[in-house]
Formats: structure tokens, sequence, C-alpha cells
């Protein structure tokens, strides 16, 4: 058997709770056209995270590798995900977050555009808000943060770390892209990212009543 930095059993549970989940995801119609990517944390120096521009309405175990904190592939040749630096820079901040999904659902990516020029979304008043660790009431506000898109990662990961720098967040829009979502592991990121994508649905529901 061929000798890895990681656990191999660890990563083969991984890959299987990250495909089953994002096929669950994708067919909610929330990863079209390849687009998202997905993680979690294998131990302190590497994660499992999506192969890049694989079709994750039909992901497999196999679309899933390994890399280390810097976003370089670890023993495999294929590329990780565009986004990967995006993942990695939580994991190397956060020792308690296990896992970031990241997706592109018409209504994340309907609202980025809207609220982008504000720079952040309120979410306030919903029962829903406690689906967010801290939150034990409706009478609560989350500012859903909205950044500028880039296609260098380097700059969106600068943007994310001053957004990191000021507030504590679970999550964040790009704008005309989509958003991400993390939690301590695949249970948690899901609550997340389900939460924010019903609260965002809710507002431009509104939005749309005019209400
Ligand atoms: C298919 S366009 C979407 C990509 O540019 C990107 O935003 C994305 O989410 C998926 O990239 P990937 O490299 O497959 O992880
Ligand atoms: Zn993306």
């Amino acid at each position: 058997m061929e000798n890895r930095p990681y656990d191999a059993q660890r990563l083969a549970r991984c890959a299987s709770e990250i495909a089953s989940s994002v096929r669950e995801l994708s067919a909610r119609g929330w990863t079209p056209a390849t687009s998202s990517n997905f993680s979690m944390r294998l131990d302190e120096r590497h994660v499992a995270i999506t192969v890049s521009g694989r079709d994750k309405g039909r992901l497999t175990d196999d679309d899933v590798m390994v890399v280390d904190l810097s976003g370089s592939a670890v023993a495999t040749d294929h590329r990780p995900s565009a986004e990967t630096l995006l993942h990695t820079q939580l994991y190397a901040r956060f020792p308690d977050v296990g896992c970031v999904l990241h997706t592109h659902s018409l209504n994340q990516t309907v609202a980025s555009r809207l609220y982008a020029g504000a720079g952040q979304l309120r979410l306030e008043g919903y029962e829903l808000l406690k689906a967010f660790n801290g939150n034990t009431t409706h009478e609560a506000a989350i500012d859903l943060p909205v950044l500028p898109n880039s296609q260098d990662m380097h700059t969106l990961a600068a943007q994310v770390d001053a957004l990191l720098d000021n507030q504590p967040v679970w999550g964040y829009l790009i704008d005309g892209h989509g958003l991400y979502a993390w939690g301590r592991d695949m249970g948690e990121a899901r609550r997340h990212l389900e939460a924010f994508e019903f609260l965002i649905a809710c507002e431009l529901e509104l939005r749309r009543l005019h209400a």
C-alpha cells in the first residue's frame, strides 16, 4: 500500500460524504453547469476538495482529491477547484472549521447582484436565524457580506481576510457569482448554507411583493 501523508480511510469517508451531499444540493439546482465546489478538513494540514470542472450532479467519490493548506495537490495529478484558496484560507485561519460549501443557486446569484452596491444583505427578524450558532431568538440580525467578484483568487482571498478581521460570519456572497458557507462539520455547514439560501429567497420574494 502507498504511503500517504494523510489518513486514507478518513479521506474515503469524507469523499463519500461530500459526493452524496453535493448530489443532493445539485438536484436542487444549486450547482449549474459544473459550478460550485466543496471541501472537508482531513487533519491539521490536509483538506479533501472537489476536483476542478467536474459535473456536481454526477459527483462520485473519485471526484474528491487532497490539497494541503497552501492549496497544492497532495499525492495526485488531479487539478483542485479553481477556488481552492477560498477554502484553505478558512481552514488555516479557523481550527474549528471542518467543512466549506460553495454554491451558485439562482437566489444567491440574483441577491448578490441586487445587494453588491450596499456590500451586504441584512437578514433580520426570522426564526431561521437560530440555525446559526449563537442565535437563540428571531430578534437577531445577520449581515451577509457581498464581495466584488474577481478571477484572481488572491484578490478575493484578501477581501475575505479583511472581512473576517472585522466580524464573525458564517458565509458571504460574491457579486454575480454565488455563496460560500462553512461550519464545524458537514451537518453544520449544510445547515448554514440552507438557512442562507432560504433567508435570501425570503428577501427576494418580499422585494417582488414590494413588501
Ligand atoms: C463553471 S463556471 C464556475 C467556476 O468558475 C467556479 O466559480 C466554480 O464554482 C467551480 O469551479 P471549480 O474549479 O470546478 O471548483
Ligand atoms: Zn464559484
